[in-house]
Order: structure tokens, then C-alpha cells, then sequence
């Protein structure tokens, strides 16, 4: 999801588009499809860049990673795509370097919530650990994550971004205290990465998900809930298609709707503990939801509880 954010520039056949992470796609052109966009179980229809409609995302899939090679060359594509784009904010946001400053406003302001929520006795005690996902040039860590987790590792398949980070990340150029730093550095594949055991209290997932096929996105997320540590919790911040899926040819991703990443959240065994919408970004782009994710079930007030509650008897003053 490169350039996940989409953009703007408009082609010229196209009446109005986005931008996956790096590439143009057309949200809003599903004239033709809306009708039978009914979604079954995984069987979201969807749309590729080029305006061709798949009846559902296992045709899709089948096409794109439905054999050894085929699915190599995704991942190839997905990461050449990056290779070529130079290592700034505004290069890893598509062009979008502008919407930063409302994206780390939102991030933070749901970053506090979940903090607070998650880890109130001790929020200035506890060692806390983050690990940032498809880093990119350390975009998130630097503006936000380092200042609220001790220590932050960064996982990141392109090796020139990751020197980015590196360097962006360094205690000089850093202006936290020397209790707050970026320590490791991963360069590869998220397909391919397995978080340590229970070193993470926060495993923050941006804008980089969509390169991942179903079965990869699942399988990650199992291995890595045993990176969490006690009511550890992941965030996953991502565009989101309006209905079904939208292919992104050129840089090897999908973006997913709310229902469809709903489902695969189900598949892995994880609950939504909150959900966001992110606001403030141009209307262009892809609307952006940031999801709490836990491994067990959050707690909720049960209608007998409440009723137990409401019916309580009230001191007579
Ligand atoms: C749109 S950039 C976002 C970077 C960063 N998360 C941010 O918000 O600034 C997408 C990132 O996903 C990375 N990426 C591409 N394929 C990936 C994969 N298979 N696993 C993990 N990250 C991947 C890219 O290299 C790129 O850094």
C-alpha cells in the first residue's frame, strides 16, 4: 500500500480516482459491479487498476499468487516498486508527504486512548515495546512511536528505506531521552518475519498490509500474537475500499474494505478492541480506519450486568 495513499493525480480516462499505496486506482468506478457486490464468505468482488472486475478475491488471488511463481513475483513486484522510490516522507507517502502531520495527529490522539486504557496504573513505569511494520523509512517511529515506547524495532524489506531509518533514528537526530531509542532493524518481508515472543506491547501495522496476500496477512498475524506481551495489542492503520477490493497492478497490493479485513481479523483470531476513522485527509484518497486489534475478547458491559446495575439500590440521601 504504497503509496497507499492515493492520489490524485488523475489519468485522464478516469473520472476520479486513488492511489493505492503507489499506484492509481479508481475507487469510486464501480458502477457496473455495485449491484453484486454481495460478500459472502471471502467472496468480495473487486476491481484491479485497470478497471477489470473480478467476481471475488479467491479468483483474484488465484491469479495473482496461485502458484510458487506466480507468488514470487508479487512479492518481487511489490518490493521493486519501492526500490525505485526515493527514501523520503514524501516518497513513502505516494507524494502525499503533506497529509504527515494530520496522520501522526491521528495516530496519536488513538495511541493515547489505547495506552491509557490498556496499561493505566503503569504508564509511566512500564518498559514498553513497539515493533513498526513495513517501517519504510521510519516515518511512524520517528514522529511518533519512539517518543511513547522505550524501545522500537523496525521490520522493512526495502534496504535502502531501512538506512533511512537507521539513520533518520539515530540518538543525534532523535530529540528523546536516551531511555527511548530504535534498536533493531529487520530487512526482510513480512511474509517472512516472525516477532520475537512476547518482547511487544504495541505491533503497529501501517499502510504496508495490503502487499500481503489472504493467506500471508493471516499467517502473520498468528505468529505474531506470540510476540505480544500480556494485553499487548497490534494497530493496523489502513486505506479502506469503499465495497469488495481494489487490485493495484504496478506496486503488487490490495486495499481491502472494512468487511472484507472484518473477516480475515476473524480468520486470525483477533477482536477489534476500537476502531478509528482517521480524518483530515484530502478527499481523493482512500477513506483511512486505524484498528485496535486483541487477542481475546474485550470486555463488555453485558445487558444483565447493566441491568443488575440500573436496578442496584441507590443511597436515600
Ligand atoms: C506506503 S509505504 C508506508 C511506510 C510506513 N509504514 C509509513 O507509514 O510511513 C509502504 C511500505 O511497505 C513496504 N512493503 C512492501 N512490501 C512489503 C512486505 N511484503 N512486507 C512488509 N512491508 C512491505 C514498502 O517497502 C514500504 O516501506
Amino acid at each position: 500500500m504504497n503509496a497507499l495513499l492515493l492520489q490524485s493525480a488523475l489519468r485522464p480516462c478516469i473520472p476520479s480516482y486513488s492511489y493505492n499505496y503507489g499506484c492509481c486506482l479508481r475507487e469510486p468506478l464501480r458502477k457496473g459491479i455495485s449491484g453484486c457486490l454481495l460478500q459472502n464468505k471471502m467472496n468480495h468482488s473487486g476491481l484491479d487498476s485497470d478497471g477489470r472486475e473480478f467476481n471475488n478475491s479467491d479468483e483474484m488471488w488465484r491469479e495473482q499468487v496461485g502458484d510458487q511463481s506466480k507468488k514470487t513475483e508479487w512479492y518481487t513486484k511489490g518490493v521493486s516498486y519501492w526500490q525505485g522510490v526515493e527514501a523520503t516522507v514524501d516518497g513513502v507517502l505516494g507524494g502525499y508527504g503533506h497529509v504527515n502531520d494530520a496522520d501522526i495527529r491521528g495516530s496519536e490522539a488513538f495511541l493515547n486512548t489505547l495506552l491509557s486504557e490498556r496499561f493505566p496504573e503503569t504508564s509511566m513505569s512500564r518498559h514498553l515495546v513497539a515493533l513498526d511494520c513495513g517501517s519504510g523509512i521510519g516515518r511512524v517511529t520517528k514522529n511518533l512511536l519512539i517518543r511513547y515506547f522505550n524501545e522500537v524495532d523496525l521490520q522493512e524489506p526495502v534496504s535502502h528505506f531501512l538506512e533511512a531509518a537507521r539513520e533518520n533514528l539515530a540518538p543525534e537526530n532523535v530529540t528523546v531521552s536516551d531511555s527511548h531509542k530504535a534498536v533493531n532493524f529487520f530487512c526482510l518481508p513480512l511474509q517472512d518475519f516472525t516477532p520475537d515472543v512476547q518482547r511487544y506491547d504495541c505491533i503497529w501495522i501501517q499502510w504496508c498490509i495490503g502487499h500481503l496476500s489472504d493467506e500471508d496477512l493471516v499467517s502473520f498475524f498468528k505468529r505474531a500474537k506470540a510476540g505480544l506481551k500480556p494485553n499487548g495489542f497490534f494497530v493496523l492503520k489502513e486505506n479502506i475500499a469503499r465495497s469488495g477490493f481494489v487490485l493495484d497492478k504496478e506496486d503488487k497490493s490490495i486495499t481491502r474494505s472494512d468487511s472484507y479485513f472484518k473477516e480475515l481479523f476473524n480468520q486470525c483470531g483477533l477482536h477489534i478492541w476500537k476502531m478509528k476513522d482517521q480524518s483530515g485527509f484530502p478527499d481523493e484518497l482512500f477513506a483511512v480506519k486505524m484498528y485496535a486489534l486483541v487477542t481475546e475478547m474485550p470486555k463488555r458491559a453485558t445487558r444483565s450486568s447493566m441491568r443488575r446495575s440500573r436496578n442496584r439500590p441507590g443511597l436515600i440521601k
